[in-house]
């Protein structure tokens, strides 16, 4: 094939960017350090051989997962060589790309002793963990027990005579199931197991098990290990050691249960700390947190595939003398900007998430718990809605890009595959948001008894007259104001808060009403985390945003994903007349001339998030959209491109075709 010249094809489209698009990197980064580092570390990894991925889709799983190994050990060794601090290293391995033991390591094993560790523990087990002289991993979930923690079955029985806990796997349900980087790489789990002393349960607790030897990896006595099997896709998550693990009768010393909730004494007596038992699921709420941030990653690098591609493809029509860039067709605007919009509203409410998750954390520490409740419906409300949207939104990308977007090198299937077990690990999303929709009756239930509603449900203050204001709307430019968005999305919630309420207490046991409702619940919950998502995106813009043409750029995408959001849920504000047919009529006007408006931006609004290629790992997706040319190399590259005439010929194909020659000529 002959050899293009490099062109850029998006240029034209670059040009008519009508705002400073360098400021619009640094707001997207969460700033100028934020986006100085992360540049930095994208170009290290883009420019490193070691870190190719473009081979993963025909890597058998052997391969696939050394090549993993291998790369998360040149990866510590550029992290060590170059001394790069914690910040550095963790955007290093996000730009590597690829699940890997690490990510249990440093994000649930140090997370998890660093939360429910005792200072002692912390000192011991911190310095060995930083220096990867020990592998963790999280061993939570079981065979038989994921969404029900309390159902666990693995026990840990106190032996007082030897000051030892016993670690005993007495069911086929209770085998540790699913914990990422058990399968193959950790030397240590946190493993969490019923406490029995004294032949009484004190519940569920994290106790640190050492799994394998730290001479020849072998498994030690009593530890039944290996790894769970291929998972969907392929390359996806399957780089990653998801692992089975079963005890019997292990024995660890007692200063191996994580103590900062619960103690356990020499003569084996329980005592409970002061701080409340639902610090035992403080990782969960910890990583919760992380996947918000982390669905804004998905989502935008699915969306900047999508943009580009779809102002490089044409088909049908007439436009300077080409066929119709498809960018330009309205559904295509109609589905893809709403899109775009939430990439930005949940890189903003992930930025609110994590300053909202170090408040608590300080709260803690000075013994104030009076925000736990809120944080835990926050983080499991907007981890449920960001992971549901963003794996939603990757299939929508590649429908966009027609029959492409289902070809490997466009990227999107890849992505897909690894993402959408978000919707489930951390917290199956429904379960979770009937967590949020828990937290949100028992503040409405409470309002009458002087306790005040805090942080995201204060707006239930002012029930009575969220329960009766009518809409202010009366033109369509009425529905740019960003304080009439945020009153209505108030209203719905309210209101539908309160009418699942009156339900509940119909029922003469509430559990029995959250079970029979519970599909409204998760209506009302939903309808809560959107409007935490809009009023968040309001407040960042009330902030200090400087460059030319930014606030704009970004005022016009938070009226996208509010009315986008307005039409998708039409009959939620309908039937609770928090709207009328009018007003809504009015709505959808106003978004088509928001989408004119993102139009000529479009392009600028995804090269802000600033992707490498090799981040994107998508020919649609690519930077100087020369995407033709590129579809071809890659097709070449296939494995069954190497032979003219393909292997299985001789046996298979000819056999055939000989047979059918002969049943011509009868
Ligand atoms: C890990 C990788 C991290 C980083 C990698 C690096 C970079 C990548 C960037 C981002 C991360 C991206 C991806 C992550 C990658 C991969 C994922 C890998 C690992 C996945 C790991 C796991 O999945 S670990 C297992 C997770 N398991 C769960 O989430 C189980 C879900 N179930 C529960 O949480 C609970 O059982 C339940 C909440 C559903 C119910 O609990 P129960 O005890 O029965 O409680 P209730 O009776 O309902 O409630 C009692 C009261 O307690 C309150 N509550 C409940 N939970 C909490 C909490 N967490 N905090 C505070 N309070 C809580 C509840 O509201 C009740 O309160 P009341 O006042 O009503 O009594
Ligand atoms: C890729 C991946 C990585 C993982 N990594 C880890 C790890 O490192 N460590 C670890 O410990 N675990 C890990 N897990 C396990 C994960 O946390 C659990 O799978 C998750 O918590 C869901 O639990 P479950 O599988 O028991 O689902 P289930 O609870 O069995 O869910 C099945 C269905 O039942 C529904 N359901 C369940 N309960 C209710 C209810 N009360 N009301 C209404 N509907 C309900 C759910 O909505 C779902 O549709 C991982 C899982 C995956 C997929």
């Amino acid at each position: 094939m002959e050899a293009e010249a490099a062109v850029d094809y998006l240029v034209d489209e670059r040009s008519k960017a009508q705002f400073d698009i360098d400021a619009m990197k640094i707001i997207w980064a969460g700033g100028k350090h934020e986006f100085e580092v992360s540049d930095r570390m994208a170009r290290l990894v883009a420019s490193d051989p070691v870190f190719r991925k473009d081979n993963r889709a025909i890597l058998d799983r052997k391969e696939l997962f050394k090549n993993t190994l291998r790369k998360a050990a040149h990866a510590w060794k550029r992290i060590i060589e170059l001394r790069l601090s914690e910040q550095e290293a963790s955007k290093l391995r996000f730009f590597v790309d690829e699940p890997a033991y690490t990510d249990l390591h440093w994000g649930m094993f140090i997370p998890v002793i660093k939360g429910q560790g005792t200072e002692e523990q912390r000192k011991k087990w911190l310095p060995m963990a930083y220096r990867m002289q020990i592998i963790g991993c999280y061993a939570q979930t079981e065979l038989g027990h994921g969404s029900n923690v309390q159902g666990l079955e693995t026990t840990a029985t106190f032996d007082p005579e030897l000051d030892e806990f016993v670690i005993h796997s007495p069911t086929l349900t209770s085998s540790k199931w699913w914990p990422g980087g058990l399968g193959r790489a950790s030397t240590h789990a946190v493993v969490f197991a019923r406490l029995i002393t004294d032949g009484k349960d004190h519940g569920i607790n994290g106790f640190i098990v050492q799994l394998r030897s730290l001479d020849d990896h072998l498994p030690l006595p009593g530890i039944i290990i290996g790894d769970i099997g291929m998972k969907f896709g392929n390359g996806a998550y399957n780089t990653m050691d998801n692992g089975f693990l079963r005890f019997d009768h292990v024995r660890i010393p007692r200063d191996q249960m994580l103590m900062r909730v619960k103690q356990v004494t020499r003569e084996g007596k329980v005592v409970q700390s002061d701080v409340p038992w639902q610090l035992l699921y403080g990782t969960m709420v910890y990583v919760r947190q992380t996947i918000v941030a982390d669905a804004s990653c998905a989502l935008s690098r699915a969306v900047c595939i999508a943009t580009r591609y779809s102002a490089v493809r044409r088909q049908f029509g007439s436009q300077n003398g080409h066929e119709t860039q498809v960018i330009d067709y309205r559904t295509q605007q109609s589905r893809l900007f709403p899109l775009l919009a939430s990439a930005y509203a949940f890189r903003f409410v992930g930025e609110w998430l994590k300053w909202l998750y170090m408040d608590v954390t300080q709260r803690l520490q000075a013994r104030d718990f009076s925000t736990l409740p809120e944080a835990h419906a926050c983080t499991a409300g907007l981890k449920s809605l960001t992971t549901s949207v963003t794996a939603d939104a990757i299939e929508e990308c590649r429908k966009l890009c027609g029959g492409h977007g289902y070809l490997c090198s466009s990227g999107l299937p890849e992505l897909f595959a690894v993402y959408v077990p978000a919707c489930t690990y951390e917290g199956d999303n429904i379960v979770l948001l009937l967590q949020v929709a828990r937290f949100l009756m028992k503040t409405v239930s409470q309002l009458g008894s002087g306790e005040r509603p805090v942080g995201t449900t204060t707006y239930l203050l002012r029930l009575e007259h969220l329960l009766q204001c009518p809409c202010d709307v009366q033109g369509a430019e009425d529905w740019l104001k960003p304080d009439v968005v945020v009153q209505l999305f108030e209203a719905r919630s309210a209101r539908m808060t309160v009418a699942c309420a009156k339900s509940l207490s119909k029922f003469s046991k509430p559990e029995d009403g959250f079970m029979d409702l519970s599909a409204d619940l998760v209506s009302v919950a939903t309808a809560h985390c959107q409007l935490i998502v809009v009023s968040k995106f309001v407040e960042k813009l009330q902030q200090d945003i400087p460059g030319e043409g930014v606030k704009q750029q970004l005022e016009a995408l938070c009226s996208i994903y509010a009315l986008s959001l307005l039409k998708k849920h039409l009959g939620d504000f309908l039937s609770t007349s928090c709207i009328t047919s009018k007003q809504a009529s009015l709505a959808n006007d106003v978004l088509r001339s928001l989408y004119s408006q993102v139009r000529p931006n479009a392009i600028a609004l995804v090269d802000a998030f600033n992707y490498t290629d090799h981040f994107l790992g998508s020919v649609l997706g690519r930077y100087d959209g020369n995407v033709y040319p590129k579809l071809y190399e890659e097709a070449l590259k296939d494995p069954l491109n190497e032979s003219v005439v393909p292997d299985g010929y001789h046996e298979y194909l000819q056999p055939v075709l000989k047979q059918r020659l002969r049943t011509a000529r009868l």
